[in-house]
């Protein structure tokens, strides 16, 4: 699991994450929501190893993030930056083969196993920049799957994506969590997370607003006061999953 206890996180006088504890269990699939500027992408960065915090701390296993060296870390964390692409002219089966770096080896087995699992096999010799922007997602997205042993941290991995494709990336995420690993992912569709998330955590300027089960969490009180939006439950045709 990962652990963050007390974070802090400064940018001038601001404090963009303000004592954010929260800890990340294996084989749960975890959703990061709330408005633009809340600290979503910091707060994954901070969980991914890649950004220190002012205050607090992260560990992984019980392990602080900060004595892993970054090869060991970047081996058992994946982690997909938000509008990742790769935009010079590789083949989606060398994108995704870059998960590998950290492990230095080719990892031929876990690099086909990332590509099936993002529907990327009839694409594998394409090249990137001859992608769609969904396809190019998922490019990146196989990157990342190829990489990790104990977590995925991916922000907005379902931006650009067409609603089958959200879907499959959301059954693939629950896969994931299902086989022991951590998942967390910051999405801004809330119906997307309510529908696949075993757990939604809403940040609102940098501090938890609310954190459980989608029922718990999706309310009209709290999307009234971390979104400033009415949401209903009956008025909007649904498209089912
Ligand atoms: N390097 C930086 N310097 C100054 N301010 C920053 C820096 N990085 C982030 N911020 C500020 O910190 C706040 C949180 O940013 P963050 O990217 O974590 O938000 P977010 O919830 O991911 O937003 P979005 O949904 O728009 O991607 C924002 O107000 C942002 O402007």
């Amino acid at each position: 699991m990962i652990a963050a206890r007390d974070l802090v996180v400064r940018r001038g006088e601001r404090r963009v994450l303000d004592d954010v504890s929260l800890i990340l269990e294996r084989g749960m699939l975890t959703a990061l929501a709330g408005p633009n500027g809340a600290g979503k992408t910091t707060l994954l960065s901070v969980l991914a190893g890649l950004l220190v915090p002012d205050a607090g701390g992260v560990s992984l296993e019980g392990v602080p993030l900060a004595r892993l060296d970054r090869r060991e870390r970047a081996r058992r964390v994946a982690w997909l930056e938000q509008g990742a692409r790769a935009a010079w002219g590789m083949t989606v089966r060398e994108v995704a083969a870059l998960g590998r770096l950290p492990h230095g080896d080719r990892g031929e087995a876990e690099v086909a196993a990332a590509l099936a699992a993002c529907g990327l096999e009839a694409l594998a010799e394409r090249r990137v920049d001859t992608l769609s922007g969904g396809e190019a997602r998922r490019a990146m997205l196989a990157r990342a799957l190829a990489t990790g042993e104990d977590a995925l941290l991916l922000d907005e991995p379902a931006a650009d994506l067409d609603p089958a494709q959200s879907f499959a990336l959301m059954r693939l995420l629950r896969r994931e969590a299902e086989r022991g690993r951590v998942v967390a992912v910051v999405l801004h569709d809330l119906g997307l997370a309510a529908r696949f998330a075993d757990r939604i955590v809403l940040l609102a300027a940098g501090r938890i607003a609310a954190d459980g089960p989608p029922e718990e969490v999706m309310t009209p009180e709290h999307a009234g006061r971390v979104f400033g939006v009415r949401i209903g439950t009956d008025a909007m045709p649904r498209v089912l999953p």
